[in-house]
């Protein structure tokens, strides 16, 4: 295996984190984690199952109560501690992440300060898990609300956002005062690893943090269905979700699932055209299309559609594809053969009903550089406009009026984020209120930040993350009454 470009190579760790120990499968089992980008193997990692998961996850009930008692501002001294070690290696945390999942340095480097302010974020809101006073209905009688943490967390997070799916899940978790297990995509668990290590380093006491890596069936299994996991928070596919919610339906536990999306991004005739141009852009292109928050469906008013189009083609000329360690890449590899089909079967499909290819190849094989496509005349006919494509993939359909604008973006079972272009104060109004998502950005394409809560509605899931919800996901609020006071 080749030695990795990284200034300190102990943040390659090829073991799991249990219990603040670093442990191999009891089998000795190891998964190959390869680069999406050249093919080669990067790393091992142990290949975890039911009984190791269920080691951590009594590690991590061995750690609650001490965890629990620690003040909120013990607790935030060290995700603060914590946070300053990640941005002192960040270029080696982006790196890794590069390496092992495909994007652009320059994209990495914005995932780590990304993934960062979640735990800079809940460092602070930790302070804040604020309760109430309930005036009393007797003078015998006082009540009020204790807020409290759920207990032990399980979290299972994707391979696109290796490293900020894992704080934004853990960081709030930990300010709760609750100990969690979490198990990264088999595809990218590097990163987790490293902040694994940053974590140690930083002081976490052992059980409060747990890595398990591996396949996700047995971890998941256990994590699922173990009853002391009191909370699950999963990001992935609504397919995934969908089996998790069902096998944590025994013993109830509390859900966050951030799943898939099918982002409309509607140009108005009285858009900014430069200003939708770049949020175009920027919501399609990021990480190579491969976000639940891409724009999915591109819907261009009559009036500016073909100005729209040209514009938006010289931007998408302008992209360029590689290895994401190379100076200059804008798009990298997808993540695997799977998602190279997916964007070929959603190009074909199209083509065949009719749209018209403006720029861009379908991929044949298993290139795993895609350059970036560009489709007009796309209809709802289509798969690419029916399911997320998860690629460099900008389909464009026209429309005449803002009603029919409205239903085809609300046409879908998905609820996650749009996007949306006007000048008009009243058609804001009109138009952010009609949509049926959980996240609507105006004349932006960006809308995934610390502050704000993320996450959506119908089957794109369940609960927020980040901004001041994303604390409650990890407390119960407890009524608390005491009488025979008078
Ligand atoms: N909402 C989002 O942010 C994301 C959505 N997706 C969607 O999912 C599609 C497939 O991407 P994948 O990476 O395959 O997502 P996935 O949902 O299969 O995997 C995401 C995570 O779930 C785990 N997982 C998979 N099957 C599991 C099981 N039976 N039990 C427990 N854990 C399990 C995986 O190991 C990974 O850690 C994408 O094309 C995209 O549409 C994928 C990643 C992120
Ligand atoms: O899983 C994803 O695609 C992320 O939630 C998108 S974002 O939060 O990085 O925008």
């Amino acid at each position: 295996m080749p030695t990795l470009p990284l200034n300190d190579h102990d943040l390659l760790r090829e073991q799991a984190f249990i219990n603040a120990q670093w442990c191999d499968a009891d089998d000795g089992a190891t998964l190959t984690v390869t680069n999406p980008a050249t093919g080669e193997e990067l790393a091992r990692v142990p290949s975890l199952g039911a009984s190791e998961t269920r080691r951590a996850i009594e590690a991590a009930e061995a750690a609650w109560p001490a965890w629990r008692a620690r003040t909120a501002a013990e607790r935030a001294a060290l995700l603060e501690r914590w946070y300053t070690l990640i941005l002192e290696n960040s270029d080696d945390l982006a790196i890794l992440m590069t390496l092992e999942q495909g994007k652009p340095l320059s994209e990495a480097r914005g995932e780590i300060q990304y993934g960062a302010s979640f735990i800079k974020w809940f460092a602070e809101e930790a302070r804040r898990a604020y309760g109430e006073t309930i005036p009393s209905p007797s003078a015998d009688r006082r009540i009020v609300i204790l807020k409290q943490p759920v207990g032990v967390c399980g979290a299972i997070t994707p391979w696109n956002f290796p490293t900020a799916m894992i704080t934004r899940k853990c960081a709030p978790a930990l300010a709760a005062g609750c100990p969690i297990v979490i198990k990264p995509s088999e595809l990218t668990p590097l990163s987790a690893l490293a902040l694994a290590i940053l974590a140690e380093r930083a002081g976490f006491p052992p059980g409060v943090i747990n890595i398990v890596t591996g396949l996700p069936e047995g971890i998941g299994g256990e994590l699922t269905s173990n009853p002391t996991v009191r909370k699950l928070s999963f990001t992935g596919s609504t397919r995934v979700g969908s089996l998790l919610m069902r096998q944590s339906a025994d013993d109830i536990k509390r859900l966050s699932l951030e799943l898939g999306g099918n982002a409309p991004l509607i140009v108005f005739d009285d858009a900014d055209l430069e200003l939708a141009v770049a949020g175009a852009m920027a919501s399609k292109f990021r990480n190579a299309g491969q976000t639940c928050v891409c724009a999915n469906r591109i819907l261009v008013q009559s009036g500016i559609h073909d100005r729209f189009v040209a514009r938006l083609a010289t931007e998408i000329a302008a992209l360029r594809c590689g290895d994401g360690m190379e100076e200059g890449t804008t798009i990298g590899p997808l993540i695997n053969d799977q998602a190279v089909s997916k964007v070929a079967r959603h190009l074909d499909d199209a083509l065949s009903h009719g749209a018209e290819r403006v720029l861009g190849e379908v991929p044949s094989g298993q290139d795993r550089f895609v350059t970036p496509v560009l489709l007009t005349k796309v209809t709802e006919a289509m798969l690419v406009t029916q399911e997320e494509t998860f690629g460099p993939v900008a389909p464009i359909m026209q429309f005449d009026s803002e009603e029919d604008a409205i239903r085809i973006a609300n046409a879908t079972p998905y609820g996650l984020a749009a996007y949306f272009f006007t000048e008009s104060v009243r058609r804001a109004w009109r138009v952010g209120e009609a949509l049926e998502f959980g996240m609507v950005g105006l004349n932006t394409g960006s809308i995934s930040m610390e502050v704000a809560p993320f996450g959506g509605m119908k089957q794109s899931g369940l609960g927020r993350e980040g901004a001041r919800q994303g604390l409650d996901e990890y407390l119960e609020e407890k009524a608390f009454h005491m009488g025979g006071l008078s």
